[in-house]
Parts: C-alpha cells; sequence; structure tokens
C-alpha cells in the first residue's frame, strides 16, 4: 500500500460543468474556495492501492465467491468521533461478519458506512416547525442540526471539520481492526455487555463458542492463519458533496489514474443518479470501486448505461448495484433489471439496502422502519436471486453499535410507543445492535438456503 498520489489541480475536472443536485448552497462563495484549495493541500485520507484491493475483494463478491456487509450510520456526526461510538459500531460490524462467516460459511468483505458519512441528501429544501421555516439539514458536513436559522446556514468551514473528523475515525478503525481488538479470539469480548439482557446476544454467544471451538481444533493441527487476527475493514461513504470529494480526488502516480482518497468505496445516492448529472460523471473519472443506489423507478436501461459510463471494461468489483426498492416492490422490479444485465455479460455486484425503501412516519413523528419490512425486503432480494441463478452479493445497512429505538420489531422487540426512548439518528432511523444482529443470522440462513 504504498502508492503515492499526487494533487490533480492542474486536471480540469468533466463534471464540474455539469449539473449537481443536492448542493449546498453557500452564501460566501471566497470562503467556499478558500477551504477547496485547503483540503486540495490535505494528504490522502485512504491509499489509491488500498481501493484496488477492496475492488479485487469486491470482484470475489462478483463472482459469487463471497459476500458484501455494507453498514453503519445513516449520518455521522461530529459529536460522534468518540472512541466509544466507533468501537461501537466496528463491534456490531466485527459480530454480523462472523455470524455470517461462520453460519453462513462463506469470506466476508467488511465495508463500513464510516469515516466520511457525513452529508445527506434530503427530500425538501426546508424543514417547517411551529410556523417557522428553516432550510433543512443536510448532515454535518454542510449546516447543524439545530432548529435555529444561524445553525442551518451552509458553512464551507465545516467540509475541513468533515475531513478532520474522517482522519480520525480512520486512525481508530485502523487501530481496532489490526492492532489485536479485531482478533477472532475476542469474539466473546465483543459481546461482553450485551449478552446477558439480549435473546441476539444469546444466540450470538452460542455460535462464538462454535467458532471457539473451531480455532482450537485448527490451533491443534498448528494452522493459525493471520486472517485470525486482523480484519481487512473499508471505509465507505455517499460521494455527495462534489466540492469535497474534488478536493480529494487525487492522481495515483503509480498508474496515472484518479482516485478520490475520501475512502475506499464510494457511492452515489438515489437522489444524484441523474445519468447526465455531475455524480455519475465523477464517478466514471475515478477508478475507486463505485456504488449506486437503483430505487424502484430503475429501468434496465439505465442499469445499462450505468454500466457502460462506470463500467465499460466490464470489471468484477468495479461496480457495485445496491439496490433499495421496498419491500412491496422488489420482487416486481428486481428480477427485470438483473435479467437484463445479466444477459448483457455484466458482472455487478449485486446487494440490496433494505432500509432506505420502507421508512415511514408513526404517528408520534418519529421516521421509522419495521424490522418485518427490512427482513422481506432481503427476502425478496434472495428469492429473486435464486429464481434467476444469480449471486445475491450482500447487504447494505444503516446500523449503529447503541441501543437505540429508532426501527421497530426484532428479536428484542421495539414498539411504536418505544420509539421515542432513545431515538438519536439526525436523519434515519438505524438497527440497533440487537435488531443488527437478529438480521445478521437471519441473512446466514437464506445464504445458506440459496
Ligand atoms: O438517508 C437518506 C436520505 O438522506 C433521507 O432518507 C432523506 O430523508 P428525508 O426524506 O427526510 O429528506
Ligand atoms: C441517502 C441514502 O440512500 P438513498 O440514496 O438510497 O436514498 C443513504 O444511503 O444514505
Amino acid at each position: 500500500m504504498t502508492s503515492t498520489v499526487e494533487n490533480s489541480a492542474a486536471h480540469v475536472p468533466s463534471w464540474r460543468s455539469l449539473p449537481a443536485a443536492q448542493q449546498p448552497e453557500y452564501p460566501d462563495q471566497e470562503a467556499l474556495a478558500r477551504v477547496v484549495t485547503e483540503l486540495e493541500s490535505f494528504p490522502p485520507l485512504v491509499f489509491a492501492g488500498e481501493c484496488d484491493q477492496l475492488r479485487a475483494r469486491l470482484g470475489s463478491v462478483a463472482r459469487g465467491e463471497a459476500f458484501l456487509l455494507q453498514g453503519g450510520d445513516c449520518a455521522e456526526s461530529f459529536e460522534g468521533v468518540g472512541a466509544d461510538d466507533i468501537r461501537a459500531k466496528v463491534k456490531t460490524l466485527l459480530q454480523m461478519g462472523a455470524v455470517l462467516t461462520y453460519a453462513a460459511s462463506v469470506p466476508v468483505v467488511k465495508v463500513g458506512r464510516i469515516a466520511g458519512q457525513y452529508s445527506k441528501p434530503r427530500s425538501k429544501p426546508t424543514e417547517t416547525r411551529d410556523g417557522v421555516t428553516l432550510p433543512t439539514y443536510r448532515g454535518d458536513s454542510v449546516n447543524g442540526f439545530d432548529f435555529t436559522e444561524e445553525a442551518r446556514v451552509p458553512d464551507p468551514e465545516r467540509l475541513k471539520r468533515m475531513y478532520h473528523a474522517s482522519a480520525s475515525t480512520l486512525n481508530l478503525v485502523r487501530a481496532f481492526t489490526t492492532g489485536g481488538y479485531a482478533d477472532l479470539r475476542q469474539v466473546h469480548a465483543w459481546n461482553q455487555d450485551f449478552v446477558k439482557s439480549s435473546p441476539s446476544g444469546q444466540r450470538y454467544e452460542k455460535l462464538a463458542r462454535e467458532i471457539d471451538n473451531a480455532m482450537s481444533f485448527m490451533r491443534a493441527c498448528g494452522a493459525e492463519p493471520e486472517e485470525f487476527r486482523t480484519v481487512e475493514f473499508y471505509a465507505s461513504h455517499e460521494a455527495l458533496l462534489l466540492d469535497y470529494e474534488t478536493a480529494l480526488t487525487r492522481t495515483d502516480s503509480r498508474t496515472g489514474h484518479l482516485y478520490d482518497v475520501s475512502g475506499h468505496m464510494v457511492w452515489i445516492g438515489e437522489r444524484t443518479r441523474q445519468m447526465d448529472g455531475a455524480h455519475i460523471e465523477f464517478a466514471s473519472k475515478v477508478r475507486n470501486p463505485i456504488g449506486v443506489k437503483l430505487g424502484p423507478t430503475t429501468t434496465p436501461e439505465e442499469a445499462l448505461e450505468y454500466i457502460e459510463r462506470l463500467d465499460a471494461e466490464r470489471e468484477p468489483g468495479r461496480l457495485t448495484f445496491i439496490v433499495r426498492m421496498g419491500a412491496d416492490k422488489i420482487r416486481d422490479r428486481l428480477p427485470t433489471l438483473v435479467e437484463k444485465v445479466t444477459a448483457s455479460g455484466a458482472m455487478p455486484v449485486w446487494v440490496t439496502d433494505p432500509m432506505h425503501g420502507n421508512t415511514f412516519e408513526a404517528a408520534s413523528g418519529h421516521k421509522t422502519r419495521r424490522f418485518d419490512d427490512v427482513l422481506d425486503e432481503v427476502k425478496g432480494f434472495f428469492e429473486v436471486h435464486k429464481e434467476l441463478g444469480t449471486h445475491p452479493g450482500g447487504i447494505h445497512v444503516e446500523l449503529t453499535g447503541d441501543d437505540v429505538t429508532e426501527c421497530v420489531g426484532g428479536g428484542d422487540e421495539i414498539f411504536v410507543d418505544d420509539l421515542h426512548q432513545r431515538y438519536e439518528t439526525a436523519c434515519d432511523p438505524r438497527l440497533n445492535r440487537s435488531q443488527s444482529l437478529d438480521l445478521a443470522f437471519l441473512v446466514a440462513e437464506m445464504y445458506r438456503g440459496q
């Protein structure tokens, strides 16, 4: 991972002249220009070689040899850059990874929605409370969550805070995943604060004992691979704010290619995937593995055009389609997409995001999701792939390591009346730790049945 990445200020990025949806309207353009110049001088957050490695891992997923677990916050916050918060998220993903690897017997590629997920596209530009209308909150990278006029003004200085928050997070994630915390001999330790109180924790503990036995057996046979001690973990976020992503796009001196060094993988969201828009053009120019969210209105022709634009070489691992149709639509809409894409000879990674198509507002006013709808969309995704003989490549979920009450249902059931108890998300409702583990067990069962 020694590639040097140079600043690409000399390149005139083609995407800058195209319409870009969901960008903040900064009142002070000179301040923005100063911040962008500063960001261009900052070192990369990830190395180009790491992005290549993730592309290769996703290539295995595309070929049906591995499974992608992508998850983390809906919106990271600058306040959440504490060790406890980050550890809880990493721990949850490691536990889910252990469940999937062991119970589904498949290598799991672990990618966090982490260290860069600070920007949110919104349905409406404004929010009204008690007759007062203010600009909507667009993530800590843009404006403040507080409902005040001052907080809601987009501030370019926040782009620098996003960079520094991402750097600290990534630093800790790297320490956790390579410095001993992710050692498989810790499978029990990850569960310690959790096991007694929760059914999923108890189920996990049983699985951890089996993993322990399997490892003891392997050690007795003289085998203790490096993979037991460290975990490959990658960072991803939505490439939404093009001022930021462009400033962190650099030329890799090894190859001369552009890489967005703000994260290993970036995705283009449902609201910014316009074919003639700046986001798709941007994604077409960088060599990172790219995700595109596909909502229920996506046509097969569009999917094929994304492949032409983003993966003309048909390189397995380059393009991931993150399907978020809703539990009520996936069985109807996904089959034609998969059929036509497969018939074209392309081999994208197919991943289900069972969160974004299943949001509704509870009577209390909380945005929420039913665990059963999430599960049903995942089931639909597996059914479609089974029917077509294609590979259900992974899941993409919004989750947290904390015991929040944002989504209803799950084995340790949360009811609509519980939502107010710990509703902490800055934007969309996340699965809590227990619901995340429940989901991992159920997905492992579905994968085995495939
Ligand atoms: O996380 C995704 C979007 O940013 C989010 O669903 C938008 O939410 P909104 O419809 O409340 O704007
Ligand atoms: C905004 C998101 O999703 P989508 O683009 O699918 O709505 C997200 O994943 O944060």
